[in-house]
């Protein structure tokens, strides 16, 4: 592991970090915020999955995750969003598809097959490096994420409710399969067939049956993607149907930026700490 750099922050550490991944066939970074604790001590694990055109750095940067992580003893995961080199396919000038637009799905077609398995890295490759290199109890961990990533938590959730204890997002694009932003994207990873985009859909899973104790989702009202890309009254429909508590709080006035994140990101870190630590 090589590691980038790390900074003292609220009594613990934030780093950054990079590993060769099999899964994705590259060098991946990621950052890991670690609160201040007792030698020996395992803490549960929060991951932040972020949206179109991140790495690890805007959450970091700007998601104010670290104070309320430093105060319920969560470690913050924040992957990186795609695989990316000079051999990983690409297209440079797409912000929706390739480096920053991984959607957390492993791609069945080429040539992105190889390198783009997001949701294999997240869900096992990372974790399991986790355990092993950081003060991590991987029996205890819980999603979080924005837009792209809001999808990548509440899908993974749906699919892996053994593995994690919670599950809360930003603004999720909650039927990936016909916004405009990941349709496109899931049709080059995926194939064209519709029937395989159905395990990366959270609203599909819910009524392919997949369940999870409850979602946690805070949406700004002023979004500029809400009625194109978003449309959270789909992922309430789904919930109300299928019995899954759903919070949806509509934060009035607020966009899609990091303005709003880092407002609610403190609610977000209590509500999985009371999971993580029930
Ligand atoms: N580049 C896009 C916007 C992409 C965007 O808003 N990305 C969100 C996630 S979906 C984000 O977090 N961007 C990085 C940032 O704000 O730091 C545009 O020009 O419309």
């Amino acid at each position: 592991m090589d590691i980038i750099s790390t900074a003292k922050a609220h009594g613990g550490v934030q780093g950054v970090y990079r590993h060769r991944s099999r899964t994705t066939d590259c060098d991946m970074t990621f950052a890991v915020f670690v609160p201040e604790h007792e030698a020996g001590e395992k803490l549960p694990v929060l991951w932040y999955l972020s949206g179109l055109t991140c790495t690890h750095q805007n959450a970091m940067d700007k998601g104010e995750y670290r104070r309320a992580a430093a105060e319920h003893g969560l470690i913050v995961v924040l992957p990186d969003t795609s695989p990316r080199g000079d051999h990983v396919p690409d297209e440079p000038d797409n912000w929706q598809f390739g480096s920053g637009a991984g959607f957390y799905v492993d791609a069945t077609q080429e040539p992105y097959a190889e390198n783009y398995r997001m949701y294999s890295y997240v869900t096992e490759e990372l974790p399991a490096y986790l355990a092993v290199n950081f003060p991590a109890d991987t029996s205890r961990m819980g999603l979080c994420g924005h837009s792209m990533g809001g999808h990548g938590a509440l899908s993974i959730a749906l699919k892996n409710p053994d593995l994690y204890r919670s599950a809360s997002a930003f603004a999720p694009i909650v039927r990936p399969t016909v916004a405009g932003w990941s349709k496109p994207a899931l049709e080059k990873y995926l194939g064209r067939d519709p029937r395989t985009h159905r395990a990366y859909d959270t609203c599909l899973l819910i009524e392919d049956g997949k369940r999870f104790a409850e979602f946690y989702v805070d949406q700004g009202t002023a979004d500029q993607f809400l009625e194109d890309g978003l449309r959270p009254q789909l992922l309430r429909d789904a919930c109300e149907k299928a019995g899954i508590p759903l919070t949806l709080n509509m934060r009035e006035g607020y966009d899609h930026s990091y303005n709003f994140i880092s407002t609610f990101m403190e609610d977000h870190v209590a509500y999985a700490a009371a999971r993580l630590k029930a």
